[in-house]
This record gives C-alpha cells, structure tokens and sequence, in this order.
C-alpha cells in the first residue's frame, strides 16, 4: 500500500498530478532475486530479524482481507510463517480462520507459531479439503504455501495442493508470491496478491 501522503497525490506535487507522482503510485513487481535482496538489506542494513518481518507481514495481510470464513493454506518456508501468523490476527480481528499446515518444519520458530495458533483455538485440518467443500466452507482461501524461495518443479504434498488451488472458483488471496509462479510466468489465475516487500 502506498504512504499516507503518497495517497494524495497533491500533498507530493503542490497541487499537479504530474507524471513523476503518479509514477511513484505505480505498481513495481519484483525478481526472485531482487527480493531477496530487499530481505536481506532489511536484516543487514536495518537489523530488523524475521520475527518482526513476519510480524509486519501477517498484520499487513490481515488487514487486507475482510470475508468471514478463510482456510490459511501454509508451506513449509517463512512464507507458510506469515500465513499461521495472518490466521492469528483474522482470528483476533473476529473472523473464523482455518489452517492446513501438511508439513511443519521442525524449527523454534514455526513450533511457536503452531503453538499460538492452538491457544487461539485455530483450527488445523488434518487434510486438504476438495475444491467442491472448500467452496461450500470458506469465503477466501489465503494462499501461504509457496514463498519467493519456492524453486524448480513443485513436490507433494504441494503439487497436489496447487491442483485443487488451481480448479477453485473461490477467492484466493496470495502472500508475497501466488503459488505456482516460477517468478516469471503464472500456472493458474490468483485473485489478489499481498505482499509486504516495500514497492513490491
Ligand atoms: N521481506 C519480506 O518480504 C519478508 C518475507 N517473508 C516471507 O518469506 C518468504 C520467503 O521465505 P523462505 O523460507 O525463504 O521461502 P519459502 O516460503 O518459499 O519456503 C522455502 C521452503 O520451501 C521448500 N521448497 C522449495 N522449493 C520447493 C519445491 N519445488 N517443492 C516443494 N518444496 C520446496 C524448501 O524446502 P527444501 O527442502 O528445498 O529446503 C524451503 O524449505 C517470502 O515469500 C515472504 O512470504 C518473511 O515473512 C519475512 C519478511
């Protein structure tokens, strides 16, 4: 989302629309590598650590999505991070968030997050639903599975996923980066993408 102040475009240009403001409005869709490189500059040069970024990213997405019923689908990299931390504040903010979690890394970070999100009586399926029942379920389906990390053909159980993500009428929100982009060329058409990469 742009700044405040980018929002009006007068308050940057003294009154004129001019091409520079509207430029600075624009758009910018990032590389894998130029990503990758923003993340790394924010550890190194601002010395934010993953658990703020992650804290930022899940409260960015939550604030973007509105529906009621969700099924927050993660994977196992920061990426399925941000969407158990998403379901946490959907939950907080009064909606009724589900999580798929197939494969939980066996790491501090993300056993936590699990943690919170049981307190939180969160839901985790103990299966993928099929398309036909995550339509009748769940208003949107935020799609956490796949990050900018996500390389070459996808394995199980993702794969899988992705084909039921990729037949679905529903709403998908993304997180970051649809599942199923290589970075360069989309598999499947995704309804909205949130992503908390400045300019990105
Ligand atoms: N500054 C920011 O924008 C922030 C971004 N965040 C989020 O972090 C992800 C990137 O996180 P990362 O952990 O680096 O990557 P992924 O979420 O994509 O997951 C990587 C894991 O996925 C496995 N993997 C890779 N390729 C495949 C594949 N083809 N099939 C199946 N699994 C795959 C990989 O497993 P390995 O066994 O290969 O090691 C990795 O474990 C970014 O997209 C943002 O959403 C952070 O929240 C911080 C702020």
């Amino acid at each position: 989302r742009p700044a405040p102040a980018a929002r009006d475009p007068a308050v940057n240009s003294g009154g004129r629309w001019d091409s520079a403001v509207m430029e600075s409005l624009a758009v910018k869709y990032l590389s894998q590598e130029e990503a990758q490189a923003v993340d790394q500059e924010l550890f190194n040069q601002y010395q934010f650590n993953v658990d703020q970024l992650m804290e930022l990213a899940r409260l960015s997405c939550a604030t973007a999505i509105e529906p009621s019923t969700v099924l927050v689908i993660c994977g196992l990299g920061n990426n399925g991070g941000d969407g158990l931390i998403c379901a946490g504040h959907l939950k907080l903010f009064g909606y009724q968030p589900s999580i798929y979690y197939p494969k939980r890394p066996n790491k501090l970070l993300f056993i936590a997050l699990v943690t919170q999100c049981q307190k939180m009586d969160i839901p985790f399926l103990g299966e993928m639903r099929s398309e036909p029942v995550m339509i009748e379920l769940y208003e949107l389906v935020v799609d956490a599975a796949c990050g900018f990390s996500f390389k070459g053909d996808v394995r199980e159980p993702f794969h899988g996923i992705l084909s039921v993500l990729k037949g679905l009428t529903a709403s998908i929100a993304s997180i970051n980066i649809p599942s199923g982009w290589d970075v360069w060329g989309r598999i499947f058409a995704i309804a909205r993408v949130l992503s908390v990469v400045p300019n990105s």
